[in-house]
This record gives structure tokens, sequence and C-alpha cells, in this order.
């Protein structure tokens, strides 16, 4: 049986719901695929709690009563420890954290993230995780960085890898955002509310200006560029923010507070389509010569992207093989339930491939 200790950062929508995938499956993980998968440490951003025996089902009264207070080397205290393969899982937004992945990975942590801001530093910060991982031997897995549990990553690496001449990757990059279009389109709310209703089931990021701002598209279009060879930066995105200036800078709750100021612009947009159109928010990243851009568009309702639903991401995928007939790939592109099995797969994908350390048991 081989032993995966597991240390989750972040217990918001995604982290908690990943903590719960975990222990209803671990016997299918030790029965289908020989792991023995134990989350050992989970923190917020303030708080740790640790076990070496592994997380039960009452982690979430466990972490209320008996957590303590974050120290920046608490989980590498426990971690070093014990000779078994370690995982730690960002499912956070934070850059703070993600800054501190060179340290993970220097005390051995293989990193599964959800969290798209350490692929989107600098390309020189990229390249110090590169480095990092090959010297250490580590894996870092990130499928959720774009489209939740859908595999493009995986699609745009595999087809990168051999060889093949990638053209362009089009479509709806973001599900919080094809959520709240999608519903804005078809129904007569205002779109404040609509925000709202994403953030509070999940959808959106942590601070939903991420979205709105079109930086978490952008970011996302950033991980694909570089998983596709280019050496870009953030800056170099042509991104239309969707937050007007004097929400830009306010605090999470003044934004939130003062939200319906957003609706009076948007619902303009909405009234200058043509009855055959909707609002859809595109990503469109040109490999051939290196420009991504990021905006808002009225599109046919009859088009692909015109017919989504939910909080389908729709990606469009223009390479060598397929070149007229893009590869397409569809499906829920942000959740909680998605979002953490995405980091499920990584987890398991990684457990099965690292170096074997062997337990009886
Ligand atoms: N929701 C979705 O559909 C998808 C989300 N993702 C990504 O998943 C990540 C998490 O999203 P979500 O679960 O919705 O966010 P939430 O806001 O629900 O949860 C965020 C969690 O991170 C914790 N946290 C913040 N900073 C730190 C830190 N420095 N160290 C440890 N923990 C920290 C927060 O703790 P505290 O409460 O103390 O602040 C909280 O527990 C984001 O990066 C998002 O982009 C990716 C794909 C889809
Ligand atoms: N904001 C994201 C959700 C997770 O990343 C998205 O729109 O897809």
């Amino acid at each position: 049986m081989k032993q995966i200790h597991l240390y989750i950062f972040g217990i918001g929508n995604v982290g908690s719901t990943l903590i719960n995938q975990v222990l209803q499956s671990h016997s299918f993980f030790k029965n289908k695929h020989n792991l023995d998968l134990k989350i050992i440490g989970l923190a917020n951003s303030k708080r740790v709690l640790i076990d070496p025996n592994g997380m039960t089902q009452k982690w979430k009264e466990d972490f209320s009563s008996i957590s303590i207070v974050r120290e920046s080397d608490s989980f590498y205290k426990v971690a070093n420890l014990y000779d078994v393969t370690k995982i730690a899982i960002d499912a956070t937004a934070s850059k703070e954290l993600s800054q501190h992945y060179p340290e993970l990975l220097d005390h051995n942590f293989n990193i599964i993230t959800a969290n798209k801001i350490a692929n989107t530093l600098s390309q020189s910060f990229y390249d110090v995780i590169r480095t990092a991982l090959k010297n250490k031997g580590l894996q870092f897995e990130y499928e959720t960085n774009v489209g939740a549990g859908l595999p493009i990553i995986n699609a745009v690496r595999d087809l990168y890898n051999s060889g093949e001449q990638l053209f362009a990757i089009n479509g709806v990059f973001s599900g919080s955002l094809s959520y709240i279009f999608n519903r804005f389109s078809e129904e007569n709310k205002p779109f404040s509310e609509i925000v709202i209703d994403a953030l509070k089931d999940g959808y959106t990021e942590p601070d939903p200006r991420e979205d709105l701002s079109g930086n978490d598209v952008a970011r996302k279009l950033l991980v694909l560029a570089r998983e596709a060879g280019l050496k870009l930066e953030f800056d170099d995105i042509e991104i239309d923010n969707l937050v007007i200036p004097s929400l830009r800078t306010a605090s999470l709750n003044q934004f939130l507070d003062q939200v319906t100021l957003l609706d009076e612009v948007l619902q303009e947009k909405k009234d200058a389509l043509a009855s055959d159109q909707v609002l859809r928010h595109l990503g469109e990243l040109d490999v051939v010569n290196g420009v991504l851009k990021v905006s808002l568009k009225a599109v046919p309702k009859s088009s692909p992207a015109g017919q989504l639903k939910g909080s389908d991401g729709f990606f469009e995928i223009y390479s060598e093989s397929y070149a007229s007939h893009p590869l397409v790939i569809k499906g829920a592109g942000a959740g909680r339930e998605v979002t953490a099995r995405g980091l499920l797969s990584d987890i398991i994908k990684v457990s099965k491939t690292c170096k074997e350390v062997l337990v009886a048991g």
C-alpha cells in the first residue's frame, strides 16, 4: 500500500468539498489503486489543524475546536517526521501562498493547485518552479486552473508535447462569467443580482471582481499560452474590464455593497443587442502571433457560444490536425464539485506516478 500524506490549504467552497470527496472514496482508492490517502493538515488563512492519523468526517468540528494559530512552518515540522509522499494542495486564491511554492518544493512537497496565481506571475518565477521540480524530481499539476474539472490543460499539453503545431484556442473560458451572462441574457433581472447569486453558489472567485475585471480569464489564457510554449507576461494581455473605475480599488465589502452600480452599463449593452444576439464573455489565444484577448461580445444566439447553458465552459482548440474542425471541449467550467473532483483526479495521478514508499498494511 502506498501512503500519501495530503496537506490542504483553503477550506472554502473547493477545499471543503475536496476533503469530503477524499474521505468518501478512501476505501475505493485503497482497493482500486493501492493508495492510502491521508489528510494530515488543513489550513485557512489564519489557523491549521494537524492530525498524523488523518482527518475524519468530523474535520469541520475539529477545525473549529482544536485548530491552532498558523505559523509559517506549521506543516513542515510534521511533514518532516514521515518518509512518505507528500502533496500540498492549494485551494486558495492567495498570491502569498503561491509565492511560497519554491519553499514547499524545497521541503519535498509535490504541489497540486486550483489557484492560478503561481502559473501567472512573472515568466522568471514560472521558470524557477520548473527548474526546482526537475532538480527535486517532484510533480506539479494544475488541471483545474482552466475549465475547473474539464481536461483542457492535458489536451493542450499532450498536443504540444507530441510535436503538434497549435494555432489558436478560443471560447468561453470562465465558468463564472458563463453562468452570469447565460442568466443575464435569459432573465429579466439586474446584472448585480445574478453576480451575487453566482458568488453565493460558489461559482465565482472569492472576489467576483477577479472574474468581472477579466483578470481570471486572462490568467487562464496565460496558463495555456505558457503550456503551448509561449513566453509571455500578464501585462501582454488585452483585457476588457467590466468593473467601473470607482469600484476597482474598493474593499470587497464596499464592492458588494455598491455592486448595483454595475447594472446601468451592463443593461445598456444588453438593450443594444439585436433580437438574435446574446452577450458572451470570450477569450482568444492566438498561439501563432502570441496575442491574447479577453472581451465581452455580442454573438448570435444560434452560435455554439450563444447556446451555452448553466456554468458551461467552451473551448475550441485549433491545431495542425484540428485545423478546419477544432477539437471542442465543453461542460461545467466552474462549481465546487467539479473543481474538487478535478483536484482529486490530479491527486490520484501524482500519487500513482510518484516514487513509491512502501508501508505494510
Ligand atoms: N469555485 C470554482 O468554481 C473554482 C475555483 N477555482 C479556484 O479555487 C480556488 C479556491 O476557490 P473557492 O474555494 O471558491 O474560494 P473560497 O473563498 O471559498 O475559499 C478560499 C479558502 O482559502 C483560504 N485562504 C486564503 N488565503 C490563504 C492562505 N494564505 N493560506 C491558507 N488558506 C488561505 C480561505 O481562508 P479564510 O476563510 O481564512 O480567508 C478559504 O478557506 C481559487 O483559486 C479559484 O480560482 C478553480 C476552478 C473553479
Ligand atoms: N472564476 C473561475 C472559477 C474558477 O476558476 C471561472 O470562471 O472559471
